[in-house]
């Protein structure tokens, strides 16, 4: 039987590297991780070295022109949609690297992961380019020819103290360092702590988001510690090679910088839980496929915690998880006709200041006292202080509204709170909050608000439901309509919202019932 070739469905990614001979790390690594993640790996091979698990005997670099003419030769025919770049044999190879990129990839992400030392301990550049990391001393390559052509840079604390010549013995240090590189690199940093002595159950890896305009403006230029548990393993071959070629097949497969970090460090965490000796020394990383485990994700610290409030210790009310059909609505006849068509949960979405006396507060009272009539869930969007005096059932608040609002205050009126996401780091952050239910946005295009983010799309909202419906009730929203319903329901997700699909219909409340007959259908099929 012929073979299904689905070669044509995957991203291109390049890794620019070294081949190691011994198969755990550089070239060998990278296409390994790049297949098991669903991407077409191509290689650019900058030199060749002969290493096996306990030790680096030979590097030879390629010529200029064998480099030049990878480069030239994929370029005519296998265009990237991300390129990973490991091990640059010298400095030569460097400034002609970053000048071609420059010239022939424009906007292609590039991830540089400035391999300077093999984790058998062997330095991989030339031997003119030694600085042993004891000493502090800044030497080795100058990276500085990729300032402003990259858009992550992740080195480990070795080669962050070899890139900016200073010892580094803390997290302080490791902070001041990041910055310092943050400032001449521009782009954004992933300072590893994995080989930080320092860190001791944790491994706390500092990353430092640059103005990435498909995020949200709160996290651009904002810094962030992700950590997980450190793994008990002496089998970390390949694993910096590792992180940063899944990083770049995540962002070649269209997730946001933060998403790729997120599910690329849990793709380590995988792959050293279940690593394994090959050879004598340090064996490989385990290739175990797309990461899908809330257990294997990082949680993330804000570098610098503006929050002011208490985090609730009391818990938010709990929902269980199908909600139907979640309508949200700005205008409060149409918020009754859908009650009386059975909408529950609902909720009221008026944007803007809401003065004392006014019609919009009218309105929101008047939902409130609706909802108790019809024994539904009602749920003031924003309005969080208006919901707690008319005692409503829930509050739902965006990401803007984490840091800003006393959450405290929503948990201890013994009320729902729903929180917006827009992606895996987004949700992980909400989830540190154990809200009531976690919206998942936006999967499709939406006119009815602007979003900074591009659409999730139906694979990501997949892996999303996967990850996180383990913890929480989760809710997709953005372009949801009867046409996709299917689609959106076969992603695993618990709920849907919807606002034009039921608001802009001839008749909202018999759209509304089509859909709640839909989805509850979905798994009778
Ligand atoms: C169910 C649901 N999901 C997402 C949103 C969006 O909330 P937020 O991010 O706070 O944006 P605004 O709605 O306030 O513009 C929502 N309202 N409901
Ligand atoms: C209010 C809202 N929040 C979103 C998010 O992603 O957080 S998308 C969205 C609008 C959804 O409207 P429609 O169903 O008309 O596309
Ligand atoms: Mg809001």
């Amino acid at each position: 039987m012929a073979k299904i070739n689905d070669m044509a469905a995957k991203p291109i990614v390049w890794t620019i590297a070294g081949s190691d001979s011994g198969g755990g790390a550089g070239i060998q690594a990278d296409l390994l991780t790049l297949q098991d993640l669903g991407c077409y790996g191509c290689s650019v091979i900058t030199a060749i070295t002969a290493q096996n698990s306990v030790a680096v005997t030979a590097v030879e670099p390629v010529t200029p022109r064998m480099l030049r003419a990878q480069l030239e030769t994929l370029k005519a025919d296998l265009y990237p949609s991300a390129v990973k770049i490991g091990l640059i044999a010298n400095q030569p190879q460097l400034d002609f690297l970053a000048d071609w990129l420059g010239e022939n990839l424009p906007g292609v992400p590039v991830i540089l992961d400035p391999v300077m030392v093999a984790s058998c301990g062997g330095d991989l550049q030339s031997p003119d380019n030694t600085c042993p990391d004891k000493t502090g001393e800044r030497s080795g390559l100058d990276f500085s020819p990729f300032a402003g052509k990259i858009s992550l840079i992740t080195p480990n604390k070795a080669e962050l103290s070899r890139l900016i010549g200073r010892l580094l013995n803390d997290d302080d240090a490791l902070e001041w360092a990041a910055n310092v590189l943050w400032q001449a690199f521009g782009g954004s940093i992933l300072a590893k702590g994995g080989d930080c002595p320092w860190q001791q159950s944790k491994a706390r890896d500092l990353l430092l988001l640059g103005d990435i305009a498909t995020i949200s403006p709160l996290h651009r230029r904002q810094g962030f510690w992700l950590s997980n548990e450190r793994v008990a393993t002496v089998h970390n071959h390949g694993s910096g090679c590792t992180l940063s070629s899944a990083i770049a097949a995540f962002v070649a497969k269209g997730l946001v910088l933060p998403d790729a970090v997120l599910l690329a460090k849990a793709y380590v965490f995988e792959g050293l839980r279940q690593a394994s000796a090959v050879g004598s020394g340090p064996g490989p990383l385990a290739r175990t496929g797309m990461p899908e485990s809330l257990a294997a994700m990082a949680s993330i610290h804000r570098l610098h915690e503006s929050r002011s409030h208490r985090l609730p210790t009391k818990g938010f009310t709990r929902l269980g998880h199908d909600l139907g059909v979640y309508p949200v609505v700005a205008d409060i006849d149409m918020l009754e006709t859908l009650l009386e068509a059975g909408a529950n949960p609902i909720q009221l979405r008026i944007k803007g200041e809401i003065g004392p006396g006014s019609a919009a507060e009218a309105d929101i009272i008047r939902a409130i006292a609706l909802g108790r009539q019809h024994r539904a869930r009602v749920f003031i969007n924003d309005h969080w202080r208006l919901a707690i005096s008319h005692g409503a059932f829930g509050v739902h608040l965006g990401q803007e509204d984490i840091e800003a609002v006393p959450l405290d205050a929503i948990a201890e009126a013994g009320m729902a709170l729903g929180l917006s996401s827009h992606g895996l780091f987004e949700a992980l952050l909400a989830l540190e909050l154990n809200p009531s239910y976690l919206a998942l946005g936006h999967i499709f295009p939406t006119t009815t608000k602007e979003m900074p983010s591009k659409p999730q799309g139906l694979e990501t909202l997949a892996l999303l439901a996967k990850i996180v419906s383990t913890a929480v009730p989760t809710v997709a929203i953005g372009g949801i309509e009867a046409g996709n319903l299917p689609e959106v329901a076969a992603t695993g997700v618990d709920s849907i919202a919807v606002v034009r699909a039921v608001t802009e219909a001839s008749e909202p409340a018999t759209a509304f019932r089509a859909l709640a007959d839909a989805w509850e259908m979905r798994n009778a099929r």
